[in-house]
């Protein structure tokens, strides 16, 4: 039970020379055979079920199976012994995990390391044996070695009832549905449902707290929950049953049960037959999840409650073909996957039905604290900041991951702009994302820059230099930079007077003769008669469409549009955009103070506009068949807003006139962005 692995028996062995370079010249004694054949084994565990690739030649970081805080090891214990190898730069000891992760300064100490501990004995913290296993790794991280864990809060509780309550509980139920007492009931395109205490309407995925079903729940039900309760499986009594029963073929849209209805806990227990449910992470991570037949799901926290689940609807399982793994992550080691059959299985989903809002901390799923109000036009530079932070800051932190992974292919102009810079140029990418121009030409000293902690930390795992900071504020000594670039973030600043702001930061990185290339999104997307790629429908094209592939199945989104209580006079930011203008645009976008939201792949028609961003599954595999979504949309993953100023022909080089000590050396429409190199004077 739990999720815990212990590598290997402990087994007496000596800490014998093994090297890596491998040693066919003396023969192995029988003891040392062992131990190699462990330490072999150790790999095998750690790829298959962390997906952690050990290499055969020696680096500076080792993987400790076995040493791990998951093993009861504590970095007391270990770092010692670690450090009589060597001067250790690091050791990550991932919660909950089996193994640790350490680096030395050295490949000389790694490798003294791998020689002297492997096999060595160890005691843990409850005063038992352990014995440590070392392979190299390429890198020590953290954040790549997580990769294949269950989702924060999840557990998989085996074997938790009998074969016989089993039984028992499966012939409890009646199917049948012509008695006037059946508890609500009802045969769903994709499977059969019955509710008990309350019903769960799917329409609005929520329960009506004031209208309790006759009868409780079932009393075979109550005695086990008791006993789940003493033995301390389950924190608190749910009030709420959901049966499911799926027949092989049968699924659940992949959902997260409504933050306002129920409790943290959420229970599932799986009977008849098992079954693989996915996990889903709104940054786009996939956690395919075994449910034995007779074990308990439990979904606390995170993967309660921004985690999806749901199960595909398909007649077989990918699963691990291993055996001895029975519950837990399937995961993606080709080696080692099958099919499995499915069979009848009957889910018994236990909640507690909530009586306050949620006040859980992921508000941007929480249906208990979505605002009200929908973004409205700024009023003030305290509007314009909590606009950016709810629409803009926000969502790139919660997004990071799926962003970075549609941002991969540099624009070419803004490659040559880089390309083009003389050699030993120092260069400020501010607002650099995922880091993708950053790398470009390895002859300039590049540092990047983001509000997003999320997108920095993907730019250090990509190894270049990365900090977290506003635009507004760059913490870059004045006149330090050669040239600075600006890609995609002017036109998240939400007054006319905060964009010019962040071209006068930009200006003061400069030194002087130093240039800065400024892209920002345009209102035309159709420029001399020719569409831009946003617009245009071919999805596999390569360069920018990859950069809107993600937004494009987004269509119209039925959002809440709420009463206009805005102040068109008082939209005075907006007039000052409207001063710049060369003309071309109108203040259309003042009319009404509330944002409007865009549909993707259509014309702008506001300057001022909420972005979908849309989380998109695995479109073939996972069809959904019901309305699930809080919206009604077809898509279970949560739908996020980014504020966007779109820039009108001129505006962007009317905000850079108004700058002192620039001259505008260029100034171009590049596939639906305006764009400005400027040059400090
Ligand atoms: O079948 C299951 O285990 C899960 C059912 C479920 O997620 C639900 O009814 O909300
Ligand atoms: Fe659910
Ligand atoms: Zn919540």
């Amino acid at each position: 039970m739990g999720n815990v692995v212990q590598f290997f028996s402990n087994m007496a062995a000596p800490g014998i020379v093994m090297d890596s370079n491998h040693q066919s010249n003396y023969k192995l004694s029988k003891t040392e055979k062992k131990l190699l054949r462990k330490q072999i084994k150790a790999r095998h565990t750690l790829l298959r079920h962390e997906g952690i690739e050990t290499v055969s030649y020696a680096t500076q970081s080792l993987i400790v199976a076995n040493g791990g805080l998951g093993n009861q090891v504590s970095r007391n214990q270990l770092l010692p012994v670690l450090e009589k190898c060597g001067l250790v730069d690091a050791l990550l000891m991932p919660p909950n995990k089996p193994y640790s992760c350490v680096r030395y300064k050295t490949v000389e100490e790694s490798k003294k390391a791998y020689d002297t501990l492997n096999g060595k004995e160890i005691v843990d913290d409850l005063g038992q044996k352990i014995i440590l296993y070392l392979n190299f790794v390429e890198k020590a991280q953290w954040k790549e070695l997580g990769l294949q864990a269950l989702p924060p809060g999840l557990k998989v509780i085996e074997e938790i009832i009998s074969s016989e309550d089993e039984k028992m509980l499966l012939e409890s139920v009646n199917w049948t549905e012509d008695t006037e007492n059946q508890n609500f009931q009802k045969s769903l395109k994709h499977r059969r449902v019955k509710h008990f205490v309350y019903e769960f309407h799917y329409e609005n995925n929520n329960v009506d707290k004031d209208k309790p079903l006759p009868g409780g729940l079932p009393d075979i039900c109550e005695s086990i929950l008791e006993k789940w309760l003493k033995e301390g499986f389950i924190k608190h009594k749910p009030n709420q049953l959901t049966i499911n029963q799926y027949e092989p073929g049968h699924g659940i849209p992949a959902h997260i049960d409504t933050h306002s209805a129920f409790e943290d806990e959420i229970i599932s227990l799986s009977l008849g037959s098992e079954i693989v449910m996915d996990f889903k992470h709104p940054d786009g991570m996939t956690v395919p999840v075994m449910l034995p037949c007779r074990s308990l799901l439990v979904m606390t926290g995170e993967s309660r409650y921004l985690w999806t689940h749901g199960i595909t609807p398909r007649k077989f399982d990918t699963v691990q073909a291993s055996k001895g793994h029975k519950s837990g992550i399937i995961t993606s080691d080709v080696e080692d996957l099958t099919l499995n059959k499915r069979g009848i299985r009957t889910s018994f989903t236990f909640r507690k039905v909530r009586q306050t809002p949620c006040n859980c901390s992921y508000p941007l799923v929480c249906d208990s604290q979505m605002k009200e109000t929908p973004a409205s036009f700024p009023e003030s530079d305290k509007e314009a900041l909590q606009l950016e932070q709810d629409y803009v800051h926000r969502v790139y932190e919660e997004i990071a991951r799926h962003f970075s992974s549609t941002r991969h292919t540099p624009w070419p102009h803004i490659v040559e702009f880089l390309k083009a810079l003389p050699s030993g140029s120092l260069v400020a990418d501010i607002g650099c994302g995922n880091g993708k121009y950053l790398g470009i030409n390895n002859e300039l000293y590049m540092i990047g820059c983001d509000h997003s902690q999320n997108l920095v930390d993907i730019c250090r795992e990509r190894q270049y230099q990365a900090f977290v900071c506003d635009a507004l504020a760059v913490p870059i000594r004045s006149g330090s930079c050669d040239a600075c670039i600006s890609i995609a973030v002017i036109h998240h600043f939400a007054t006319a007077e905060r964009r010019v702001a962040a071209l006068q930061e930009l200006v003061r990185l400069l030194r002087p003769g130093g240039k800065a290339l400024i892209y920002v999104w345009a209102m035309e997307q159709e420029y001399k008669k020719k569409k831009s790629k946003y617009l245009r429908e071919n999805r596999t094209s390569q360069g920018m469409k990859e950069e809107i592939s993600n937004d494009a199945s987004v269509q119209e989104l039925l959002v809440k549009q709420l009463p206009n209580v805005g102040n068109q006079d008082s939209a005075h930011s907006v007039s000052s955009i409207n001063d710049f203008q060369d003309g071309g645009c109108n203040s259309k976008n003042v009319a009404n103070s509330k944002l409007p939201i865009h549909t993707n792949r259509t014309s702008f028609h506001s300057q001022d506009l909420l972005v979908p961003w849309h989380f998109k599954g695995n479109p073939g595999k996972d069809k959904r068949v019901e309305p699930f979504g809080p919206l009604g949309s077809r898509d279970p993953g949560p739908v996020f807003h980014r504020y966007y100023h779109v820039f009108c022909e001129g505006e962007l080089e009317a905000a850079c006139r108004t700058l002192n000590n620039i001259s505008i050396l260029q100034s171009y429409y590049d596939q639906g962005n305006w764009c400005v190199i400027l040059q400090k004077v």
